[in-house]
């Protein structure tokens, strides 16, 4: 029953061997595209991936090699095509800021390479507007790996310690450099500048290294976010604290983190929708001689991809959530907010994003080689994209800070909180993201109580576990602590020697329960259409379920589980939560699947004519039926077998 307007929004795929499955969906694809995304985002993306579609700079060259150098040169002249395009108006940006947060995410669809290279210009261009000297000290302080550097970025934010001319260290700053001249794209007097080389993924975005020797910019050059320098060279910051003002000056790498956990989820969709759709279609083996069937009805597929497909939905609400918050926090840095609230948003959402960062950046990795592996042979023809894919989200897991450095971020955080948690001091934080231990000493005391598997079918289970795992990683890894500290170990000792399966456990068993509960929350809210709540409600169970399967082990060692039955029922429920849903995964895919252009991967096509597009793309090779030059070599110059045995 959906309105006219509904249907030229999301046009009906073609028609083909995929119909079999969308016939079997349990609910309609476009009212759930609806129902996550609205129709103004929809329109949106119609809007970004047709001008892409129809632009012949953005026209694909399958079969052909490009050179680093001329993908280089691509990648640049279609970042400079996306200023042009200009897709959003600062009203529309300023009336829901989720759009920047959707255009970044489709153009990435495209490539991550143009997309990257776009958001580090328009971030940089747009979030920061005595003569300081800027040094390099040693080759091993030279910036490395800056993005857009390498080739072509005329000025970069530079991370400094600021030194006074009273020689006062005033902790780390942020300046805005100039490395080239606008005219020449030539180094500026004192600075060494170029690019650091092949890199596994990402090849189109030139990355670089610079070096500054006593280069001078203006005074105005400093990014006074945590502090400035008046023209007498006297310091003056409105955050009296060092530490506070080290975060301040970190701050914004919170919205990279946030932007990269969508990234990471973006590749989740781009890797599903390829993999779901060729296992409905790929058929092997079968019950009888005569009958295959396709992979996607063996337990093992369904097993290896629908949780990915669960956590896809699961990340992409999550996602929103979390830009949601991380506009707050923007919105209480642009009108200058000093209150506690602003100040406790920065701490929670820094929390927050340094583990769904890791969270999100890993699952994608290991679902890009599941749905690589899924694919089986089809899958590792770089046509399919799933290893353009998987080696284009590998370094989300390392840029903006590493992912197991950043999760100690997030447990000094969860850590922070003992001391109210002990002196029995009321909390909370503004997210409501930690409030689950305000029931700490009770929620130590619960128990896996599930009698059986349909028990075990909706997420509350899950999230139960969870909140115990959270209280109970949190109370062992601060014994820990205390024990190391009892036993000598000087802080920094003491801290290392508690990260893994103590620290490090609690962060990632933290976000996931966060991911959960927000997601458990949405799929409950009974404004749900009753049209789509099950099929939601089941991709919550199974993203809870699986999830906590990997914590199994802590779930027994710490009491909560106990005997044969309860891991087994939940081993039970995730198969029986994954043959559930089977039915549902290939139009699960088509609601979130880019156009077959975007998509840009053979088997992953929306009409499912596997064998069709694969031929269609082999025979596009400009040399697919060519000799090779070199055939004299094979034809005329035979080798004389052991010519060059040596004689000795
Ligand atoms: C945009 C998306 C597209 C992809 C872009 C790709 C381009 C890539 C760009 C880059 O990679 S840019 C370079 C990014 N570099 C990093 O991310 C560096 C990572 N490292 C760090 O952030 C820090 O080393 C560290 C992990 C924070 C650890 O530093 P340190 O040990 O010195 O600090 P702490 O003592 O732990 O912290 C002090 C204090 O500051 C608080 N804090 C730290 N960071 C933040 C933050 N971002 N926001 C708010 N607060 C922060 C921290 O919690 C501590 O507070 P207290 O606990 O003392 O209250
Ligand atoms: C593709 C790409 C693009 C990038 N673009 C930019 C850019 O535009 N601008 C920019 O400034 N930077 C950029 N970077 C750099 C990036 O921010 C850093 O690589 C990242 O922050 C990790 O730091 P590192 O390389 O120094 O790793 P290291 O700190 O050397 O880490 C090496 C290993 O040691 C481990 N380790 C380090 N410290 C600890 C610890 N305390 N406890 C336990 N283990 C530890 C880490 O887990 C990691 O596995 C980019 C990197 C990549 C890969």
């Amino acid at each position: 029953n959906l309105p006219f307007s509904w249907e030229s929004l999301l046009p009906d795929f073609p028609k083909g061997p995929l119909c079999k499955y969308r016939k079997k969906a349990s609910f309609n694809w476009k009212e759930m595209a609806v129902l996550l995304d609205g129709k103004d985002i929809i329109q949106l993306k119609n809007r970004i991936f047709s001008a892409l579609e129809s632009d012949p700079l953005f026209v694909h060259h399958p079969g052909e090699e490009l050179s680093r150098e001329k993908y280089q040169e691509l990648t640049f002249l279609r970042c400079k095509r996306l200023f042009e395009y200009d897709f959003l108006t600062q009203q529309e940006i300023i009336e829901n800021p989720l759009k920047i947060f959707h255009m970044v995410l489709c153009i990435g669809m495209y490539d991550w390479s143009p997309c990257i290279q776009y958001l580090l210009h328009f971030l940089n261009c747009a979030s920061y507007l005595l003569e300081f000297i800027i040094n390099t000290p040693d080759f091993e302080a030279a910036k490395f790996w800056i993005g857009n550097m390498g080739k072509h970025a005329t000025h970069a934010v530079v991370y400094a310690q600021l030194y006074t001319p009273d020689g006062q260290y005033q902790g780390l700053h942020s300046f805005l450099v100039q490395i080239r001249d606008i005219k020449t794209l030539l180094p500026i007097p004192g600075v060494v500048v170029g690019d650091i080389g092949k890199k596994i993924g990402q090849n189109g975005l030139d990355n670089g290294f610079a070096m500054f020797h006593n280069v001078r910019i203006p005074k105005e050059n400093i990014l006074n976010i945590a502090g400035d320098v008046t023209a007498e060279g006297k310091y003056s910051s409105s955050v009296k604290d060092v530490k506070e003002r080290f975060s301040a000056a970190l701050g914004s790498l919170s919205s990279g983190r946030t932007v990269i956990t969508a990234v990471s989820m973006t590749n989740l969709k781009l890797a599903l929708s390829i993999a779901i759709r060729f296992s409905a279609v790929r058929c092997q083996f079968g019950p009888t001689d005569d009958e295959e069937i396709p992979v996607l009805e063996y337990q093992t597929q369904q097993w290896r991809l629908l949780p990915y497909l669960a956590a896809t939905y699961a990340l992409d609400y999550f996602c929103k959530s979390l830009f949601e918050n991380l506009t707050e926090f923007y919105l209480g840095l642009l009108t200058k907010q000093r209150s506690q609230r602003q100040a406790d948003i920065g701490r929670e959402i820094h929390a927050l994003c340094a583990a769904s960062k890791p969270l999100t950046s890993w699952t994608a990795q290991q679902a890009a080689q599941e749905c690589r592996e899924a694919c089986g042979g089809h899958g590792y023809l770089a046509m399919n994209r799933l290893g353009e894919i998987r080696n284009d989200n590998d370094p989300n897991c390392t840029y903006e800070g590493d992912n197991n450095v950043l999760l100690q971020q997030t447990s000094n955080y969860l850590m922070s909180w003992m001391h109210c948690i002990r002196d029995k001091v009321p909390f909370e934080s503004p997210f409501g993201t930690i409030n689950v231990l305000q029931d700490y000493h009770h929620i130590l005391d619960w128990k896996f109580t599930a009698m059986s598997v349909e028990d075990c079918m909706d997420s509350s289970v899950p999230l139960a576990a969870y909140k115990w795992l959270v209280c109970y990683l949190l109370r062992e890894s601060d014994l820990k602590l205390s024990k190391e500290k009892q036993s000598g170990r000087s802080d920094f000792e003491a801290k290392n020697n508690c990260q893994v399966y103590y620290c490090r456990s609690l962060a990632i068993a933290f976000i996931e329960q966060t991911v959960l509960q927000r997601y458990h929350d949405y799929t409950h809210d009974p404004d749900i259409p009753s049209t789509l709540q099950p099929v939601l409600k089941n991709l919550s169970a199974l993203y809870g379920l699986w999830s906590l399967s990997k914590h199994l082990a802590v779930l027994y060692q710490g009491g909560y589980a106990s005997g044969e039955q309860a891991g087994r029922f939940i081993q039970n429920a995730i198969l029986e939560l994954c043959y559930r849903l089977k039915d549902d995964a290939v139009a699960l895919v088509d609601v979130f699947a880019p156009p077959d252009f975007i998509l840009n991967s053979p088997i992953g096509k929306a009409n499912g004519e596997l064998y069709k597009n694969i031929w269609g793309e082999v025979l596009q090779g400009s040399k697919t039926l060519n000799r090779p030059s070199w055939w004299t070599e094979f034809c005329i110059n035979r080798p004389v077998a052991g010519r060059l045995k040596s004689k000795l």
